[in-house]
């Protein structure tokens, strides 16, 4: 394995361990600040004590098949960081055996932790806590426990379309324009992936184990680079602290990305302390379903109700997607003192539920849309698709023929009849017999309806007329180009009529397009 590896850039997150975190081992305040201030004062981290062993230089037996006092991790921050090669990382490492004491420091001050820049500060008043054996007792570390299960997912955000009747439907009603389901989608393409051999979740610790090692070590180097303000010596101390295991993302024997946690069996909770995917796979799903297989995996394997993190404060979102809140519901004696503490981010909780399939998730989600959509066709005909209304569009935009409602192909077929117009679900108007109040109230129903679209946040391509220099084939293709804003428009709407209204056509014009 070649220790010199080319660092990429490094990208984001602001987070830091705070002494107290790095002390995941005794708390003796002096002691803690002296070897900090040693560490902080050092341009370099003094020359590793690792004996060779047959990994790189990064494997390092002896250092790594032992839980060092994470209290003696240099606290280099990005900036002293060389990132030249991930298998470089120094840390001294004093000869206490075990993780034991964990720092109170900044959890009294309120579950959730805000982020003032977890890479910069480091606490240096901390109390000691609860006493943790990081291979004995109930919490120690599970051994690698090979394949994660199958995983399942966050929740695939629910869309539904509102019937417009007014201003704030309008609104609901482009807003909830159909995103669904690419979650789903998402998640069953890996899940494919996996059952095809080409992708592997498999969650393992410092067991010596060549394999997981060379992963662990992949692993490391990941965060390394995509927790840029994370020292590289803490980051190593805890992917290979026996008591922390790591779920991770494998394809084609490389690991692409993992979450390092420690499980606090007794407490029934486990702690996320990093969470990465390498730079060039990251938003592609992998993230949720690695989170996913790792609460099947805590679950079932580590039996934990609850996960902690202290999410960089840029992770916030992805967290929140995979069903974390920034609101702590689990009792604080279970935590309290157990947890790492980082300034930086914001502590962040999530349940995990007794009985979801995690890892089927997402195919649980697709059958129970299917199941919904057969119920719909069932009871209506909302799948027949009908053509379009058949109107001329000369003239300034505006179109010759007259289309009554009853000839609109498919609003009989719907259950329409003359007799409900103004009982219609989508009450854009308020009825009035005078035709010039229904065709005010209609003008400015669509106009509401246009400016919500045009206010909505995917309106952005629809703006300005498409460049042809930009794209020399668009009007080749596009025969009848749309725009919608920045523009003049011209409401040529109504015409009304004893039995209901004909639209018309509603029309935009600038000086060179015509729109529909
Ligand atoms: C405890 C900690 O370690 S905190 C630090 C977390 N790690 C980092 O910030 C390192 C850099 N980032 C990464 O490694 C990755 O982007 C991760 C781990 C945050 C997410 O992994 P990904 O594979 O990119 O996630 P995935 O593709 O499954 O995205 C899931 C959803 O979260 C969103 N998302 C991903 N990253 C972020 C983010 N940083 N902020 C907000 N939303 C995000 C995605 O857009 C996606 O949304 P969608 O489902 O609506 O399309």
């Amino acid at each position: 394995m070649d220790s010199h590896l080319t660092a990429p850039n490094r990208s984001r997150s602001s987070q830091t361990p705070s002494p107290s975190h790095s002390a995941s081992a005794s708390a003796t305040s002096s002691l803690h600040k002296r070897k900090l201030a040693a560490a902080a004062s050092e341009d370099h981290a003094p020359p590793s004590s690792f004996p060779p062993s047959s990994f790189s230089a990064d494997t390092r037996d002896g250092a790594l098949t032992s839980n060092d006092d994470l209290e003696s991790i240099s606290a280099r921050g990005a900036d002293s960081d060389s990132d030249a090669d991930d298998s470089e990382d120094d840390f001294d490492h004093d000869n206490d055996s075990s993780i034991r004491t964990f720092t109170t420091a900044r959890l009294e001050s309120g579950g959730g932790g805000s982020g003032s820049g977890r890479n910069t500060k480091l606490k240096t008043e901390n109390s000691t806590v609860k006493l943790e054996s990081a291979d004995g007792g109930k919490d120690g570390a599970a051994p690698g426990s090979g394949p994660v299960g199958p995983t399942g997912a966050a929740a695939a955000g629910g869309s539904s379309i509102a019937g417009i009747s007014t201003k704030e439907d309008v609104k609901i009603f482009t807003e909830n324009i159909q995103t669904s389901g690419a979650y789903s989608a998402r998640e069953e393409s890996l899940k494919r992936e996996e059952e095809a051999g080409r992708l592997k979740f498999v969650c393992y610790s410092n067991d010596g184990v060549d394999e997981h090692m060379v992963w662990l070590i992949g692993l490391k180097n990941i965060f390394g680079r995509q927790l840029p303000n994370m020292p590289k010596e803490y980051i190593v101390r805890l992917v290979m602290d026996r008591s922390h295991k790591s779920v991770m993302v494998i394809r084609r024997n490389q690991v692409v990305g993992g979450i390092t946690y420690r499980p606090y069996v007794s407490q029934k909770f486990g702690e996320i302390a990093f969470c990465a995917i390498t730079a060039d796979e990251q938003v592609k799903g992998y993230g949720t379903r690695l989170m996913n297989h790792l609460k099947q995996h805590a679950r079932d394997v580590d039996g934990l109700t609850h996960f902690l993190t202290y999410a960089d404060n840029n992770a916030v979102g992805y967290f929140i997607k995979q069903g974390f809140t920034k609101e702590i519901h689990l009792e604080r004696d279970r935590w309290q003192g157990y947890i790492k503490d980082y300034d930086g981010g914001i502590l962040m909780e999530c349940k995990i539920d007794p009985k979801l399939p995690y890892t089927d998730l997402s195919t649980m989600i697709r059958r129970q849309r299917q199941a919904i959509d057969e119920k719909i066709r069932e009871l209506s005909n909302c799948q027949i698709v009908y053509p379009g209304i058949d109107f001329q569009k000369k003239e300034a935009g505006i179109p010759k023929k007259v289309v009554k409602v009853e000839d609109i192909p498919g609003l009989k077929e719907a259950g329409w009849t003359p007799d409900q117009w103004g009982h219609t679900r989508f009450r854009a108007l308020i009825v009035s017999a005078d035709n010039a109040t229904n065709q005010k109230h209609l003008t400015g129903f669509m106009r509401s309806l246009l400016k919500s679209m045009h206010d909505h946040v995917d309106a952005w391509p629809f703006k300005e007329p498409v460049d042809a220099r930009d794209v020399p084939d668009y009007y080749d293709i596009i025969k009848d180009p749309m725009v919608a804003g920045g523009i003049e428009y011209h409401h040529q709407i109504i015409s009304h009529d004893n039995l209901g209204f004909s639209l018309q056509r509603c029309s935009f014009v600038d000086s060179s397009y015509c729109y529909a």
